[in-house]
């Protein structure tokens, strides 16, 4: 096995959760409350910036114009794809991205930012990319698994669901995982353990804004 087939295999039953969280189930059915829905974007937006930076330091750690490529072009899909999704809603909350600036974040929502921020200060790009990839991959896995199902069919937030379960996406995460374990195969089992650490940590904190953004 690669490694991000071990880390993934170790945190499987945590994405599992995630497509049982209560909001997530809602989304599929399309019976979560807009309102639910508009604090999530919200509390997104927030969580989005820090992630952007997240990308920005890794790009400055770079050692290779392979590398700068490939967090650029992870950083263009969190400003442009998934943006225009979530302005489009945004906009029919009657919010704009100038408007989030002035939002705290909610507690868990503030616990990730503070983690990635702090992998981002005192990490390396391989513990950057463990920070980061629960992210991307996990909405991915998620978001396949609910698209897949009857019940999703109908729902007012298939534009939402469709965003990363597409095939397009699919691929992106494909090379994302592929350039993970690129970077770490060679490392010792004990450098490993750390970031699979990481990439567990990460995969808790997306669960507990799932079950955030129900409770708010
Ligand atoms: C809390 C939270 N976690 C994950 C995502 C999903 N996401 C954010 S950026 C990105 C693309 C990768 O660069 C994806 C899939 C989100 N929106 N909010």
């Amino acid at each position: 096995m690669t490694f991000m087939e071990e880390t993934l295999a170790q945190v499987l039953p945590i994405w599992d959760r995630c497509v049982e969280a209560p909001f997530v189930q809602e989304v599929k059915k399309g019976t979560l409350p807009m309102e639910k829905f508009k604090h999530y974007m919200i509390q997104d937006s927030i969580y989005l910036k820090y992630y952007a930076r997240v990308y920005g330091k890794a790009i400055y750690h770079s050692s290779t114009l392979k590398d700068i490529q490939m967090f650029y072009s992870a950083l263009c899909f969190v400003t442009d794809t998934e943006s225009a999704v979530r302005l489009s809603y945004l906009n029919r909350f009657g919010l704009t991205d100038s408007d989030i600036e002035d939002i705290e974040p909610f507690p868990e929502n503030k616990n990730y930012i503070d983690f990635m921020m702090d992998i981002a200060d005192n990490g390396d790009i391989c513990e950057m990319l463990m920070a980061v990839l629960p992210c991307m991959l996990s909405y991915n896995y998620i978001f396949r698994k609910i698209a897949a199902e009857p019940e999703s069919k109908g729902s007012i937030y298939r534009d939402f669901i469709e965003d990363y379960a597409n095939e397009r996406y699919v691929a992106s995460c494909r090379l994302w995982s592929d350039f993970a374990d690129e970077k770490c195969a060679a490392l010792s089992d004990d450098r490993k353990k750390k970031l699979a650490a990481i990439f567990e940590k990460a995969s808790l904190l997306e669960l507990d804004f799932w079950n955030m953004s129900y409770k708010e």
